[in-house]
């Protein structure tokens, strides 16, 4: 591992080598000859050269606003002034590292990966240049506090606890996530937030910092992702700012980590995260972090860290159930009064796209959008057609083989029953439940499903399919069956 203290400030990035200095002071002549003074010394002075890879200039401004101007009004002519002086360079990319002074600029040595990271990769590149927000820059989120004082870039707005439906899965976490938010007094620290992939742990991060910042406006809040704090380490190494650094993240109030799971492996960012870390806690300041495992399955972590990490309240975000899913689509339906959303659409909705949260909202809204455009209500037939790709994606989770071993399971019977051709009740039921569930979950068409149960016809799958929706209208123990598999086969 590489402790900073042995940090050689003469090891620079690669491909930072002093001819792309040269370069790019050779740029920063020609664009000051082509520009009025006043111009040149307040866009083009205060840019850093971060580095020269695959024929792309990737340069460092220090504000977002700053980074914006330069990208809509001085784009090409920066990237002309980079093509005349190095004609492999044929793109450029201008990133935001807040904080910086435009300095000399000094390496590092940091592990291989944490070098490769500190570049933008093509993709995010090419999302630059075309103006649009990479998925992780070297933004900062951050809450600006009443005093005005600059200590971060904006928060999703939708992103707060009112927007938050609670259920089971995530009860506990929104629980500790309001006591964090309401409260000054530490009670756990960290607090630790764990689920899978777009089960809420960002928008529950984001509605601690918005309601901290209403409810106490003058506590200095800070959220960022795991890879933007890294981001921000490593260019405070190379521009010989670590003491700024320091000092911005261990004076806040409330540190917000997201996606924690990004710095694995990363050593020397693990090191100044666990510094930092102690720093907070040490003093009582508010710590929550999030990632995508529990802290004790995160790969590649210290355990020092991993074991840190524990100390406080761990709160796990589980996969949604159906009720869950569909209070959220329901909620989401409120927010469009001027679309009509039937409610057979949502249930089916919250039935069939069971992988994750954002993959639901991305649907309902692809449906919205559908339905503004050519101005008409969202009926079932509409959904099944505009959704096609993504309900066949879902749809893959959950076969009709699996959905026969469950509901045999479930009812205690042989699997070889459920598929024969006995009519006892005690197999017949379940197995018209099977294909009630097959007929919900699946795409199949009824004749293939007849064909999975022991190539029965289409009529018979029909008449299943019929009772078991009636029979879920008065029969509250069936219902109650039917619920819990379909929350089985949801998670
Ligand atoms: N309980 C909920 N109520 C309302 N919206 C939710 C809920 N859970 C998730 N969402 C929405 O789902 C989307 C994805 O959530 P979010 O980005 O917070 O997930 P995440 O857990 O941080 O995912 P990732 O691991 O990919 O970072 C967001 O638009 C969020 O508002």
């Amino acid at each position: 591992m590489h402790n900073n203290k042995g940090l050689k400030p003469d090891v620079g990035f690669e491909g930072v080598g002093s001819d792309m200095e040269l370069q790019w002071s050779r740029v920063l002549e020609r664009l000051k000859t082509e520009c009025e003074e006043g111009v040149f010394n307040s866009w083009f002075k205060p840019l850093a050269l971060v580095n020269v890879d695959e024929g792309c200039a990737v340069m460092a401004a220090p504000t977002r606003f700053m980074r914006n101007w330069l990208q809509s009004n001085y784009a090409e002519r920066i990237r002309q002034a980079w093509s005349k002086e190095n004609p492999d360079v044929t793109d450029i990319s201008i990133i935001v590292l807040s904080g910086f002074k435009s300095a000399e600029p000094q390496g590092t040595l940091l592990d291989n990966d944490e070098q490769d990271e500190a570049r933008p990769s093509a993709s995010e590149r090419k999302q630059t240049a075309a103006g649009r927000k990479p998925k992780a820059s070297g933004e900062t989120r951050v809450v600006q506090n009443n005093s005005g004082t600059e200590f971060g870039a904006p928060l999703d707005p939708r992103f707060t606890f009112d927007s938050f439906v609670v259920g089971k899965s995530n009860e506990l976490a929104y629980a500790a996530a309001r006591r964090v938010a309401e409260n000054t007094a530490v009670h756990f620290n960290p607090l630790f937030l764990h689920g899978g992939v777009g089960l809420g742990k960002t928008h529950l991060m984001h509605a601690i910092a918005w309601a901290n910042k209403q409810m106490f406006p003058e506590r200095r809040v800070l959220y960022l992702s795991a890879e933007q704090f890294m981001y921000q380490f490593i260019s405070s190494i190379r521009f010989k700012d670590t003491m700024s650094f320091k000092q911005k993240f261990r004076s806040v109030d409330l540190l917000m980590i997201d996606d924690l799971q990004f710095i694995a492996n990363k050593e020397s960012t693990q090191e100044e995260f666990f510094h930092t870390f102690n720093a907070l806690i040490d003093h009582h300041h508010q710590v929550v972090i999030s990632a995508d495992r529990s802290p004790t399955d995160l790969e590649g972590i210290e355990e020092r860290i991993r074991s840190r990490l524990g100390w406080g309240l761990v709160a796990d975000i589980h996969p949604t159930d159906y009720e869950l899913r569909l209070g959220i689509l329901q909620q989401k339906a409120n927010s469009v009064p001027e679309v009509e959303i039937q409610t057979e659409v949502l249930e089916f909705l919250a039935k069939r796209i069971t992988s994750n949260v954002r993959e639901l909202e991305g649907a309902l809204n692809r449906m919205v959008a559908h339905a503004t455009l050519i101005g008409r209500p969202i009926t079932m037939e509409m959904t099944q057609e505009v959704l096609q790709d993504l309900l066949r994606a879902n749809d893959r989770r959950v076969t009709i083989d699996e959905i026969q071993r469950r509901v045999a399971d479930y009812f205690n019977i042989r699997l070889s029953d459920l598929l024969s051709s006995r009519r006892a009740r005690q197999v017949a039921r379940p197995r018209q439940i099977a294909m009630y569930l097959a007929k919900e979950m699946t795409s199949k068409s009824l004749p293939e499903i007849g064909r999975k149960f022991g190539g029965r016809d289409h009529t018979t799958v029909m008449h299943a399919v019929k009772r078991i929706d009636e029979l879920r209208q008065t029969d509250s123990v069936l219902e109650e069956d039917i619920l819990h598999l379909e929350r089985i086969f949801s998670t």
